[in-house]
């Protein structure tokens, strides 16, 4: 076993898989790090709901093995409104597609290490050289990426993103059989992946169900432990008691019941990154952090970090002198904000108004939208500031001024 290669990756989540699969088809010697087992691959990690759409499904290949289902519409839900649209989508089998994702870059040439808990950087002259994981295991690169989400141990010791608690947003997801998907009041979630703001279910972030199939959802809770959170949440609750509250009281789930084993959980940071790249050293998907900060889209995001992070590795590498110093490997950060996350900043302030709003706010918002021209709502999800202006009504100046306080003031 070698133990010198063009790249080390560290962790095989969509990111990590994706920029191997991408350098191990141009044939670079990549090595992938993964703290868990591969019997059991993924187990803490299988945190996602996995919602995809048909750009990434075209963008990367990913075969409808890996569906769960394919769903024809988007709806968003508020305390006594929802508003539907059409926009085809895929919920995948997220453990699935983790593992095609190693078989693929296996298949050309990518070495995998399971059972491989990277600690920190191996250091040599103030640049990183290489990783030590398992304690006393080394193992040595001319690239070194971050890519175990939250973690972020090499990012970490490198200064290289500084993921604030406060920034954090925690998830936790249950899949349940017995739901009724179309009750009288409510809109019809076959074939649908729904998102709901509500702050008596998720202050301070939103809830969702994703059918897959049959009478089967996924079913979760997320938000940020934010000033919007403070001030909407009940005493004592956590995540799950927030989860568990919803089933309580939602008539949706009166005859569900949760499908044993089908739990998943986890946590994403929803920040703008400073910088993501140094001597020899790329931070990529949510170890960036790089998840969409609207909608909780990771796996699109960080599968393009991967990608431009490969094409990034390929340039550099491809010279006869192999110049791995930060400002080669800064074009990383150039790409990551044209075409991993464009308008990022934009996005993230809507974002974050949009989590201090009331739940009588999301209720007219919710109105708002089916008079809104389809052009618009475009624009707004694309951080178009003068889309985003028009939405806004006069009782919202005082939401705007405080997050802007918050915004300059951080
Ligand atoms: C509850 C929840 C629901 C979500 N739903 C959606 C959704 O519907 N659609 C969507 O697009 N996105 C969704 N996301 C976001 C998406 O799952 C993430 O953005 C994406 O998984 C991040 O990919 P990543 O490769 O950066 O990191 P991760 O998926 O976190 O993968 C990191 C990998 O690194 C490994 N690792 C960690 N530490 C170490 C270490 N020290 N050494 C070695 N290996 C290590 C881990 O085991 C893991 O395999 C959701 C996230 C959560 C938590």
């Amino acid at each position: 076993m070698t133990d010198t290669y063009d790249v080390i990756i560290a962790g095989a989540g969509p990111a990590g898989g994706q920029a191997a699969r991408d350098l191990a088809a141009r044939g670079y010697d990549v090595c992938v790090l993964e703290t868990e087992s591969e019997e059991e691959f993924p187990s803490r990690s299988n945190k996602s709901t996995a919602g995809t759409f048909p750009s990434t499904m075209a963008s990367f290949n990913i075969p409808d093995e890996v569906v769960m289902n394919f769903t024809d519409d988007v709806v968003l839900e508020s305390p006594n409104h929802h508003f539907e649209r059409h926009q085809p989508g895929a919920v995948l089998e997220f453990a699935d597609f983790k593992n095609w994702l190693v078989d693929e870059s296996r298949a050309d040439g990518a070495e995998y290490r399971f059972d491989a808990r990277v600690s920190k950087p191996v250091m040599e002259d103030g640049e990183i050289v290489g990783v030590r994981y398992n304690g006393d295991e080394e193992v040595y690169g001319d690239i070194i990426i971050d890519a175990t989400g939250p973690s972020a141990p090499l990012a970490k010791a490198l200064d290289v993103c500084v993921l604030e608690r406060e920034k954090q947003a925690i998830g936790i997801e249950y899949e349940f059989e017995g739901l009724d998907l179309d009750p009288a009041g409510y809109a019809d979630l076959t074939d649908t992946m729904m998102l709901r703001l509500d702050h008596n279910i998720a202050p301070g972030g939103y809830s969702w169900i994703f059918h897959t199939g049959e009478d089967t959802a996924k079913v979760g809770v997320c938000y940020l432990q934010n000033e919007a959170h403070r001030q909407n949440a009940q005493s004592g609750y956590t995540v799950d008691d927030y989860l568990q509250y919803w089933v309580d009281t939602d008539p949706r789930f009166e005859n569900a019941s949760r499908i044993e084993g089908k739990q998943h959980r986890g946590s994403a940071h929803v920040q703008l990154p400073k910088r993501m790249s140094t001597d020899n050293f790329m931070a990529i998907g949510d170890t960036v952090p790089t998840v969409d900060p609207l909608w909780g889209e990771g796996i699109d995001k960080c599968m393009r970090s991967g990608r431009v992070a490969a094409a990034t590795a390929d340039r550099v590498l491809t010279h006869s002198e192999r110049d791995t110093s930060a400002s080669e490997l800064a074009i990383y950060d150039q790409l990551w904000h044209e075409r991993v996350a464009p308008k990022g900043k934009n996005r993230l302030f809507m974002t974050e108004m949009l989590y201090r709003a009331s739940n009588e706010r999301y209720d007219t918002l919710l109105e708002d939208l089916h008079r809104v021209p389809q052009k618009r709502l475009n624009a707004v999800n694309d951080g178009n500031p003068l889309a985003m202006f028009q939405m806004l009504k006069f009782e919202d100046l005082s939401i705007l001024a405080s997050t802007a306080k918050d915004w300059f003031s951080n």
